[in-house]
Formats: structure tokens, sequence, C-alpha cells
């Protein structure tokens, strides 16, 4: 552990045990969403993603699923400091190599990324040469400007009830749409991606909303069954 990191003094609020959802308030410092949102400025995005799908009638084809544009994080002192929180959030026996390089998203007014699961369907993503498939995921939010819209949506998770939940949820969601967790400064979700068999687990279906109006940056920290190559991982 880095001697220079911050501790942010975080707490963790369980949504959900099956799956595994857990909400964390204040997981990255101002100074950290600060350099993250630098880091976005200087950085070159990638727009889209496309991925193959099959439509109704079974034709393979390309289909646009997010229009959100992303970037993979060069590692650096403060980027390690949030590395190592995350792996400690997840106990002691999950080693560095097991996590993917942190990825920035950044959305514009319009932009989106429709529903989609973060462990992959495609075996060969999730090949043991690649580290397996993602066994977690946390998604932090870095910046959101003057935002409406833009909360992240689990469709299958049950929206826990407690008023005080309004502060991070979007309570006027109607409940047969799961939980949508507003995107706040600062905060990040964690949720488990796998059953104990290995297999992906359905209900981990998730979306970034729409963003109506404003800006949002996003991080994701993934965290592999297995280790990853320096190649993919970069230098420690
Ligand atoms: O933007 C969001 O709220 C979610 C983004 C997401 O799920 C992803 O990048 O995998
Ligand atoms: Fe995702």
């Amino acid at each position: 552990q880095p001697t220079s990191c911050q501790h942010p003094a975080y707490h963790n609020y369980m949504v959900s045990t099956s799956p595994l959802v857990i909400y964390l308030e204040n997981f990255l410092t101002p100074e950290e969403q600060r350099h993250l949102q630098v880091i976005t400025q200087v950085c070159q995005f990638s727009y889209t993603i496309f991925s193959s799908v099959s439509d109704q009638a079974g034709v393979q084809g390309q289909r646009e699923t997010r229009t959100s544009q992303s970037t993979n994080v060069e590692r650096d002192e403060i980027v390690r400091c949030i590395e190592e929180r995350a792996l400690l959030f997840q106990g002691f026996d999950t080693p560095r190599t097991h996590l993917e390089p942190l990825q920035l998203v950044k959305y514009g007014t319009g932009e989106r990324y429709h529903f989609h699961t973060d462990w992959f369907t495609n075996a060969a993503q999730a090949s043991s040469v690649v580290g397996g498939n993602r066994q977690s995921s946390f998604f932090a939010y870095v910046s959101a400007e003057n935002i409406t819209g833009g909360g992240t949506n689990f469709p299958m998770v049950k929206a826990p009830h407690d008023s005080r939940w309004c502060d991070f949820i979007d309570c006027d969601e109607p409940w047969e749409n799961g939980v949508t967790f507003r995107p706040i400064v600062g905060n990040a979700v964690f949720w488990s991606n796998l059953l104990d068999d290995g297999t992906g687990d359905q209900r981990t279906l998730h979306a970034g909303l729409p963003v109506t109006s404003g800006s949002k940056i996003g991080m994701n920290i993934w965290t592999r069954q297995g280790a990853l190559s320096e190649d993919i991982r970069g230098k420690d």
C-alpha cells in the first residue's frame, strides 16, 4: 500500500444479498475525483462499443449498445490507492493481478449504456488466459455536472424501502423497474457478477440510463476470477 494514500471514511450499505449488491458512500475522495476528472480531460476516449447480437430472427449483426465513451486509466500513485481500496474491500484474498485496468466512462447529454451484464457471455473473453470472467464490479461516480437522468438501473434487483435510501436511489422509479442508483459524485455501487459455480448471474443485468441533461463520468473497477497478464494489466 503506497504510504501517501488517503483513506476516505466510506460507509457501506447492503442493498441486496442475492445478487450481492452493496452501496458505498464516499468511496472516492474529492482529490481522487479531481484527479480522475483531469485524466478524463487529457485522455483519448473511444466512442461507442459495438457488440455482436442476434436479432429476433436469429441473424447475427452489430448493434450499438453503448453510446458512452470509455478509456483505460494509466496507473499512478492515486490510481494505485483506489485499486488497493477496491481490493481490500473484497477481503484479503484477492491479489492485485486480478484487477483490470480501471476504466473511465463518460456520457454527454443523450448518451447512455444499454442493458448488459459486466460478465462475459462469450467464453473466449472469459478464458483463463485473460483471467477468467469478471467476478465483481464497482461502478463509481466521478463527476455529474448539472445532471438529470444518468442513473444506474438494475431491473432485477429489488429496491430497498426505507426512505433514507431516497438520498441514493431514485424513489420515483416504479417498483417493477428494480433499483436505480443516482449518479452521486464520490459514491459507488459494488456487486458480484458470478454465482458460486462461476457462471454469470443474470440478475446483475444493468444499464446506464440516458443522461437527459448535463454530463456524467463514471469509473469501472473490475476484478477477474484469476490473474491477468502484465501486457493487459500494465506494470505495477
Ligand atoms: O453508467 C452507468 O451508470 C453504468 C455503466 C456500466 O454499467 C458500465 O460501464 O459497465
Ligand atoms: Fe456495466
